[in-house]
């Protein structure tokens, strides 16, 4: 028999359908989000969350006529499922594969593509007014999370938006959580705002607005149970110039449709509030919405299980220790998160230093401010922050931090290509960004210890410091236990070239920063290259540079980041500065956005494997490799 879902191939299907069906249809829907995600792994609870406000926008808007923005956007696989993309679910998150996260080139209901948070209402305020210029009637919807909420841009866009003409509605979708349980100020000035005023205007809104309303007492039980979570006042979006409508049951199909229908003919700014529950319908996502924000694939009969073997540490992993054992040595010492407790490895520091423990919220521009501020006081900041999202923080970083030559740890997890989740959250750029800075210092670990021993490092300096790492798991070499630092800006000769004289002027380096030392030393036993791990991006240590350059024909860079700007450039900077002409190989990420799909395969695909790295030093230095003698082919 057909489901009620395989008749939905686009929102005007489900705009066919009578409202009674509405409620089966949303049971399959979630059905249908918790065995594809359980097939593939993804962002699990947030999904779960959206099944109904997802049927109802699709229901009362005309899509894509009417716009809709999603905030993040790794609550959209039902968006996704109900605009044409049910069938093609199992290829989430892989090569070739549906996104993640919405993208203008994957579907016309994709509206506007997101990934790093807090942007919808920017964007669904420039939507609404360019319809306005166009003279077309068009509404514009943001759907923006409580978490998202906290980050400055949103602020920004709402101060913005409150005084615009536009057609906008903005939608906060409060399900009392980031990825950890949400932080803030605003917590504490809601439970302020709970009671007295904002009650009464929440019971008044709630009869003017609501027709088939959950009960007021039920309302106020919400109210109640908010009174901890993002329950931003009306009051403040009124002060901004919107229609505060709300909260309503963003689960209960009968309160969100004729809401939604009669906000579609009020004019002005317009600002609706629905209470969601992050995982909702799924028990065991519900009891831990952390656990199940982004799971791998799992068995939903039995949920998450810890693996059989003990994976091999991770970055993360190794940092979260450090962090820890570092506290332990030294009490300046504090930890900094912008709502990526887990992700960065800091939930056991939080335990053990919960007074040294620092989650900002989604606000990156000011948890490097923040940084700043507590090395001001003379106290050691570590800032654990995605490079991807680092880039939120670019101009403080220089300016709180550089300028002021300040002692902040900047500790970038998921440098490089980061897999599944694509482009938006790629670590590619770090290097570029970062070396060009005054006072700056970029550490490129090649494992787990040097990561481990370069935070030591960049810890013992009286300046900014960045220690980049990948997403999971390094060379699997053992990590020893204690703090011992690397020298400040020093690398190592790895390996040489056998066969050659010492003295002779032979062969190739392989000049390495980072963690593609390991398939750059597979690939130099079958060349017979030289081998130099670099540790650090900046300063270069232009010594061993000159010395190896000095000794070889030719020279390779490679690293896992962007070539352009990036450490490779630094090396040709150095040989220019010194007057040395030789010819250099860059490698690298391209000058190109690289998709999601399954990291090592990425890496392969850009010839930053093993294999890859010997046949672009084959094709370039054919003459060099082959026999070993001077000839080198003309360097185009
Ligand atoms: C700029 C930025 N910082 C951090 C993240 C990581 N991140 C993804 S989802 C999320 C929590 C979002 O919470 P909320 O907006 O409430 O959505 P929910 O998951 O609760 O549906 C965070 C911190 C991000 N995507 N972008
Ligand atoms: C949606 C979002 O930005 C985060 O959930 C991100 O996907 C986490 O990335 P990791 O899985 O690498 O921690
Ligand atoms: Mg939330």
């Amino acid at each position: 028999m057909t489901s009620l879902l395989e008749t939905i191939n686009d929102p005007a299907d489900l705009r066919r359908l009578p409202r009674t069906q509405l409620r089966a249809l949303a049971d399959e829907l979630r059905a249908y989000v918790l065995d594809s995600v359980s097939k593939t792994g993804g962002h699990l609870s947030s999904n779960l969350g959206t099944v109904e406000l997802t049927v109802a926008l699709h229901y009362v808007f005309n899509t894509p006529y009417d716009r809709l923005v999603w905030d993040v956007g790794h609550q959209t696989y039902p968006h996704k499922i109900l605009t044409g993309r049910r069938e093609r679910m199992g290829s989430l998150r892989q090569l070739g594969g549906l996104s993640g996260f919405p993208q203008r080139a994957e579907s016309e209901y994709d509206t506007f593509g997101t990934a790093h948070s807090s942007t919808s209402i920017s964007a669904a305020l420039g939507m609404a007014l360019a319809a306005k210029q166009k003279g077309e009637d068009r509404h514009a919807v943001a759907i923006i999370g409580d978490g998202a909420m906290s980050a400055g841009m949103a602020f920004e866009a709402l101060n913005n938006a409150g005084v615009a003409e536009g057609n906008l509605l903005v939608i906060l979708n409060d399900n009392d959580m980031s990825i950890s349980p949400p932080v803030g100020a605003l917590n504490r000035y809601l439970a302020q705002l709970m009671s007295g005023h904002f009650y009464d205007a929440a019971k008044n809104v709630g009869k003017q607005v609501l027709r088939a309303a959950p009960p007021l007492f039920e309302l106020a039980k919400r109210l109640e149970q908010h009174a901890k979570g993002m329950v931003l006042p009306a009051t403040l979006f009124e002060q901004f110039g919107f229609n505060y409508i709300g909260p309503i049951d963003g689960h209960d199909l009968d309160a969100l449709i004729p809401t939604l229908e009669n906000i579609k003919h009020l004019k002005g700014p317009q600002f609706l509030h629905v209470v969601t529950k992050k995982g909702q319908g799924y028990k065991l996502a519900e009891a831990d919405p952390v656990a199940y924000h982004g799971p791998g694939k799992f068995d939903p009969a039995i949920g998450l299980q810890k693996p059989s073997t003990p994976a091999r540490q991770t970055f993360t992993q190794v940092f979260g220790q450090w962090l820890c054992d570092m506290a332990e040595k030294d009490p300046r010492l504090v930890g900094i998160t912008p709502a990526m407790r887990e992700g960065s490895g800091l939930v056991e520091f939080e335990k053990r230093y919960p007074g040294r423990y620092y989650d900002v919220g989604i606000a990156e521009q000011h948890s490097v401010t923040f940084a700043a501020g507590l090395a001001s006081e003379g106290l050691k900041p570590v800032l654990a922050i995605y490079s991807t999202f680092l880039q939120r923080g670019y101009d403080q970083l220089i300016h709180d931090v550089a300028i002021q030559n300040l002692p902040v740890v900047f500790a970038l997890d998921r440098a490089g290509i980061v897999g599944a989740d694509g482009a938006t959250h790629a670590g590619a750029y770090d290097i570029a960004f970062l070396r060009c800075i005054p006072n700056m210092s970029v550490a490129c670990p090649a494992d787990e210890n040097e990561c481990r021993q370069l935070l030591t490092s960049a810890f013992e300096q009286d300046h900014p410091v960045a220690v980049r790492y990948p997403r999971g798991a390094g060379a699997g070499v053992a990590i020893e236990a204690g703090l011992r630092a690397l020298p400040f800006g020093k690398g190592e000769i790895r390996r040489v070239a056998t066969g050659h004289p010492a003295d002779a002027c032979k062969g190739i380096a392989i000049v390495v920063f980072g963690t593609l030392l390991y398939p750059a030393l597979q690939a130099a036993e079958k060349l017979n290259a030289t081998v130099v791990n670099m540790r650090w991006a900046k300063p270069l240590d232009t010594r061993l540079l000159l010395q190896v350059a000095a000794g070889h024909e030719a020279l390779v860079t490679l690293e896992d980041g962007a070539i352009m700007g990036g450490a490779g450039s630094a090396v040709t900077e150095a040989l220019n500065a010194a007057g040395v002409t030789k010819p250099v190989l860059q490698l690298g990420l391209p000058d190109k956005f690289i998709e999601h799909g399954d990291p090592v395969r990425l890496m392969a695909l850009q010839g930053l494997d093993a294999a890859g790295i010997e046949k672009s030093i084959t094709n370039r230095f054919s003459a060099l490799v082959m026999t070993g003698r001077p000839a080198l082919k003309s360097v185009a």
